[in-house]
């Protein structure tokens, strides 16, 4: 056991280097100018194991300085050596794999293998970004005028301010980051109060893989900080595009916030995701998939599976083998190798997901297994549940419940399955299951979100674009051209030609 601080870290790291505890910004460990301090928990046992500076609105603009003054050096350097950096950061994080993953575990509480799970999504990130940097090119065009000839270039927008949340901290940072440095942007980020530290982590990687001082900055801060730290960085001239990924309703506050200094924004907010499983789906595949998704951080993705219909002709069969396999669940402490599931992140995840059970319960619905929080090592843990017979009135359907818990309703008709699917404020994320190749096909158009997982409960990756519609937000992350766009602006060029025409 090493010490940090007043407190006892509760794991050793191969590289102790990796920890740090202080923002970094224009390339150096610093207090906030309060000098105060929060604690970080330990979900799976409730207790602190390391402090960090508690930023507020004063220390924004040292930040976006140092970060504008690094972004006029930055623009201009090539994008074969903006990619060189991003693969060596790559690089230096699969290095660190291990010691990642034992932050993440202690910030999140995810069982270690999910947390590796996490760090290999996340370099898919910094591996693809570095491809994408090589990959920004212009247009040149001949115009109606015939003596003129157009040509647009892509160039970085400045800097960018990322609001990252604590359920994949490691995979959000480097989503934003590394598309924001791609572009030739500099950026701040604001780590969630849960999981500041693999964010400083990170941070120190980059530095060590060569990006220059303040091309890379992190500005911790508590809860109670939190509104007054992003509401600057929202409001900084200086600041040209705000990446946010949390609930709708902050979301809009920050669309809200931007808005004064028309800031480009990109917005991955809440999701409430549909799964509609018809009595022709390969079950164990069904069975398996959605299981992983909705168990994946104990419930807590914006991706994951918040409503699940089945097809009367199988739901009760398919109801009793997910009992069944949500009884084999290993709840315990995410360092634990036995632990299949550790506990939520916050005490305030535990009070929702009860909140949203009991309502369930008393509108009728059906419990199955679980219902309460699990007393176990002071940590925040809630049993892995399972509810049938849920209602449209319940909040339970209507809101992201971002716990352990499954909620199944049964449907008879495909155009029952769909209406019911659509019928919520969010579009991120729908799944369907059938091996029927034309409904497959009519899913895929008729269900309103902006990504459709077909026969599988995963569709993430850096290679695919990530992002929703209605309520679940705007913009792209990863894939092809349109996240590194997000960071871009385009400018239009035109020359006119004397003996050309
Ligand atoms: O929870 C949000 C992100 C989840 C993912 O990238 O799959």
């Amino acid at each position: 056991m090493g010490l940090k601080g007043k407190y006892e870290l509760p794991f050793e790291l191969n590289n102790p280097e990796l920890l740090h505890n202080q923002s970094f910004v224009s390339g150096k460990w610093v207090k906030s100018k309060s000098g105060k301090t929060f604690e970080v928990v330990d979900p799976g046992t409730g207790k602190p194991w390391i402090e960090c500076p508690i930023n507020d609105a004063s220390d924004v603009d040292d930040a976006v300085k140092s970060a504008h003054d690094c972004f006029e050096s930055y623009r201009k350097v090539s994008p074969r050596t903006r990619a060189q950096l991003l693969f060596q950061w790559d690089a230096l994080i699969r290095e660190n794999r291990e010691d990642l993953a034992t932050i993440l575990v202690h910030e999140t509480g995810k069982p270690k293998a999910e947390a590796y799970g996490e760090i290999d999504y996340s370099t898919g990130f910094t591996w693809w970004f570095a491809g994408e940097a090589e990959r920004i090119q212009g247009t040149v065009f001949q115009p109606s005028l015939p003596d003129r000839r157009v040509f647009t270039i892509k160039q970085p927008l400045g800097v960018a301010a990322a609001l990252v949340p604590w359920n994949f901290p490691i995979a959000m940072v480097l989503r934003k980051a590394a598309a924001a440095l791609a572009a030739g942007c500099t950026m701040i980020v604001k780590p969630s109060p849960e999981t500041p530290i693999t964010a400083l982590a990170l941070a120190y990687l980059a530095s060590k893989a060569g990006f220059p001082d303040g091309a890379l900055n992190i500005l911790t801060t508590d809860l109670e900080k939190t509104p007054e730290l992003s509401e600057a960085l929202c409001r900084h001239e200086l600041v040209r595009k705000v990446s946010f990924t949390g609930s709708t309703r902050v979301g809009k506050l920050v669309a809200r916030l931007c808005s004064d200094s028309l800031k480009k924004v990109t917005l991955e907010l809440g999701g409430n995701c549909p799964v509609v499983i018809f009595d022709d789906a390969n079950l164990d595949q069904a069975l398996a998939q959605v299981f992983a998704l909705k168990y994946r951080h104990a419930g807590q993705a914006c991706v994951t599976a918040n409503r699940i219909y089945v097809q009367s002709g199988i739901f009760d069969k398919f109801l009793e083998k997910w009992t069944a396999e949500v009884k084999k669940i290993v709840v315990g402490h995410g360092a634990d190798n036995t632990t299949t599931m550790g506990p939520v992140t916050t005490a305030r995840g535990i009070e929702k997901a009860q909140s949203l059970v009991d309502d369930a319960k008393s509108k009728g619905a059906t419990i199955h297994v679980g219902g309460k929080k699990l007393e176990k090592n002071g940590g925040y843990f809630f049993e892995p549940t399972v509810i049938s017979g849920i209602k449209p009135d319940m909040d339970i359907a209507k809101e992201e419940i971002f716990a352990p818990v499954s909620t199944f309703i049964k449907f008879d008709t495909e155009d029952e399955a769909v209406k019911a699917a659509n019928d919520t404020s969010m579009g991120l994320a729908s799944y369907c299951f059938t091996k029927n190749i034309d409904r497959m096909w009519r899913l895929f158009e008729n269900l309103d979100a902006g990504m459709i997982g077909m026969n599988t409960g995963n569709s993430s990756a850096a290679e695919s674009p990530f992002g929703g519609i209605k309520q679940s937000g705007y913009g792209k992350e990863s894939g092809k051209d349109v996240a590194v766009a997000e960071y871009l602006i385009t400018k239009t060029g035109t020359l006119t030609l004397e003996g050309q025409a």
